[in-house]
């Protein structure tokens, strides 16, 4: 740890607007200093007691791209809280729910925290990610946006001073100071969402109902955690509480550890997969199933969500942070359930992550059906054979070189992704090739080119055969293509081909006719849209 270091500042020249006016006013309010500089030249933001002496500061749009924070949701009207003798509390549907319905709007969660990787390339307010990780697909990344790290702790980043004063005012004045003592070792994501609960807490500023909550309310298995106290989590938690000075004790700083981490949920972006950890109390009666019928979704399409951020959204869309949406029809009182763990895993790592994470074996259906698939099939995987590896090589390396100018390489696309369709029937048989081999990567280079191309009947395909061909239960081990981000992608392309959610956009609006084109390819091969709203 080591003492904080101010950057410099210096002056910029653009004029500036009401929004950042205010933003300085709650900046001057609590700590009257700069504290956001620009990452990409060095140069700083001009702090408020240069906005009151009347300087010219960086101007920034208008319109509030960040959300109110709160500390939970409210249980919506088509739920409610149900106990069940081994799962504990679940939330059950009160009517029918349909597949196309979105159910539930979640607001930004206060009790949040970025993966430690992810603090240099995400807004630490809005959510904004600079960089995608995903090539080619417009829109999902803010790559012409330089993220202005703030000067205090030099830890975190804004999009623009209207996040920055957003996040100030919410809880980085608690933490800032704090964050500054950190040369390395800056403390993982749920220490540092533990640390913001306390800073909260100790000033006053978290509603007593909410504590009550993550207090009393929510499951933490403290029998366990108590008879063995493993030493590392008390030492991180001991360090919480010498940095921030709480008043509050050892014990229950431990226990909202474990608090935080029985309850909390990726934090998840688009294609980026999850970016951190959240926690809505509402949202973590939700209990796991290995055949979830819900799912929580980031559209990319919202502004709050921190991307496309010129799409202008409504008060409402931007106070949404995500959505969680049926993957099929519900029944009324059946148990919404959501994956704790990757869908797409193998038994036994599915199996793994419940009990180090949550402490409970799953018993649904499909892991029972996974157990005894396992033991007919483990010994009977096959090889790889040379000649389909040679082969997806070559695909492999034709899709990293797809070339020249956009109709030359569509051309070279449509070649390569006809070799794929008419060589892969041969191998449909041995599953243990699309994970063995470079199946994973070469639909996900099918996928991507497809939505750049706008050849989107052929993204979805693409994705739907990695997500559904590979069955989880074969793979006892490696499984490359274990990742959700398939799931969102898929998502995605299925709003793009059923015009959801485009009206909006206007910077990365998909070519009407390649949507056209697509479906129309989709509806000869029998797909029509009705399949489409289903799926989706
Ligand atoms: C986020 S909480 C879910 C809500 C919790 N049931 C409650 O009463 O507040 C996670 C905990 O619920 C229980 N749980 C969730 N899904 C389960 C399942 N499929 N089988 C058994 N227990 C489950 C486990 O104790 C797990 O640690």
């Amino acid at each position: 740890m080591a003492e904080s270091s101010q950057s410099p500042s210096d002056e910029s020249t653009s004029t500036i607007d009401p929004v950042t006016a205010l933003a300085n006013m709650h900046i001057s309010d609590s700590q009257n200093r700069d504290i956001v500089k620009d990452e990409g030249n060095g140069r700083a933001m001009e702090d408020s007691r240069t906005a009151k002496e009347g300087k010219k500061i960086e101007k920034f749009d208008g319109i509030s791209h960040c959300s109110p924070v709160e500390a939970g949701g409210s249980l919506p009207d088509t739920m409610e809280v149900r106990a069940d003798p081994v799962k504990g509390e679940g939330l059950f549907a009160k009517r029918d729910i349909s597949v196309s319905e979105p159910i539930w709007a979640l607001p930004y969660s206060i009790f949040m925290a970025l993966e430690t990787e992810k603090l240099s390339s995400t807004c630490y307010s809005c959510l904004a990610v600079i960089s995608s990780h995903i090539p080619h697909i417009k829109g999902t990344a803010r790559e012409d946006m330089n993220l202005k790290s703030c000067t205090g702790c030099s830890q975190v980043k804004f999009c623009n001073k209207d996040c920055q004063a957003k996040a100030w005012k919410a809880y980085h004045k608690l933490e800032c100071k704090i964050f500054s003592l950190y040369r390395e070792n800056f403390p993982p994501m749920v220490i540092r969402a533990v640390m913001r609960v306390v800073l909260l807490k100790d000033k006053g500023l978290l509603p007593k109902e909410h504590w009550e909550i993550l207090m009393n309310d929510l499951v933490c298995h403290e029998h366990v955690w108590k008879t063995a106290p493993p030493n590392n989590i008390t030492a991180m938690v001991r360090d919480i509480k010498i940095v921030t000075k709480s008043k509050l004790s050892l014990e229950t700083l431990i226990k909202l550890f474990w608090v935080m981490r029985t309850n909390s949920i990726e934090l998840p972006t688009s294609v980026h997969g999850g970016i951190g950890t959240m926690l809505d109390p509402v949202f973590a009666k939700l209990n796991h199933s290995c055949v979830a019928n819900v799912m929580l979704y980031r559209p990319w399409h919202t502004s709050a969500s921190g991307w496309n951020l010129d799409s202008n959204p409504s008060a409402e869309q931007r106070g949404t942070f995500a959505t969680v949406i049926p993957l099929r029809d519900i029944k009324a009182g059946e148990e919404l359930t959501i994956f704790y763990s990757d869908p797409t895993s193998s038994v036994s790592e599915r199996n793994l992550k419940h009990m180090d994470n949550y402490y409970f074996e799953c018993t649904c259906p499909r892991c029972a059906d996974d157990m005894k698939a396992i033991s007919e099939i483990e010994d009977s995987m096959p090889i790889v054979s040379a000649e389909h590896e040679s082969w997806s090589e070559r695909v492999l390396q034709q899709l990293e070189n797809l070339q020249g100018g956009k109709e030359e390489a569509l051309l070279a696309y449509n070649k390569v992704s006809e070799d794929w369709e008419r060589n892969l029937p041969k191998y449909l048989d041995y599953p243990a090739l699309y994970t063995a081999s470079h199946f994973d990567q070469i639909s996900l280079h099918l996928a991507v080119n497809g939505l750049h191309f706008g050849a989107f009947d052929k993204t979805l395909i693409n994705l739907l055969r990695s997500y559904f061909l590979i069955y989880p239960a074969r793979l006892t081990g490696r499984h490359n293509y274990s990742n959700i981000h398939v799931m969102f992608v898929m998502l995605e392309t299925f709003d793009i081909l059923l015009a959801i959610n485009c009206k909006d956009k206007r910077v990365d609006e998909p070519d009407q006719d390649d949507i056209k084109q697509s479906l129309r390819r989709l509806s000869k091969s029998g797909v029509g849209k009705e399949t489409l709203v289903y799926w989706r």
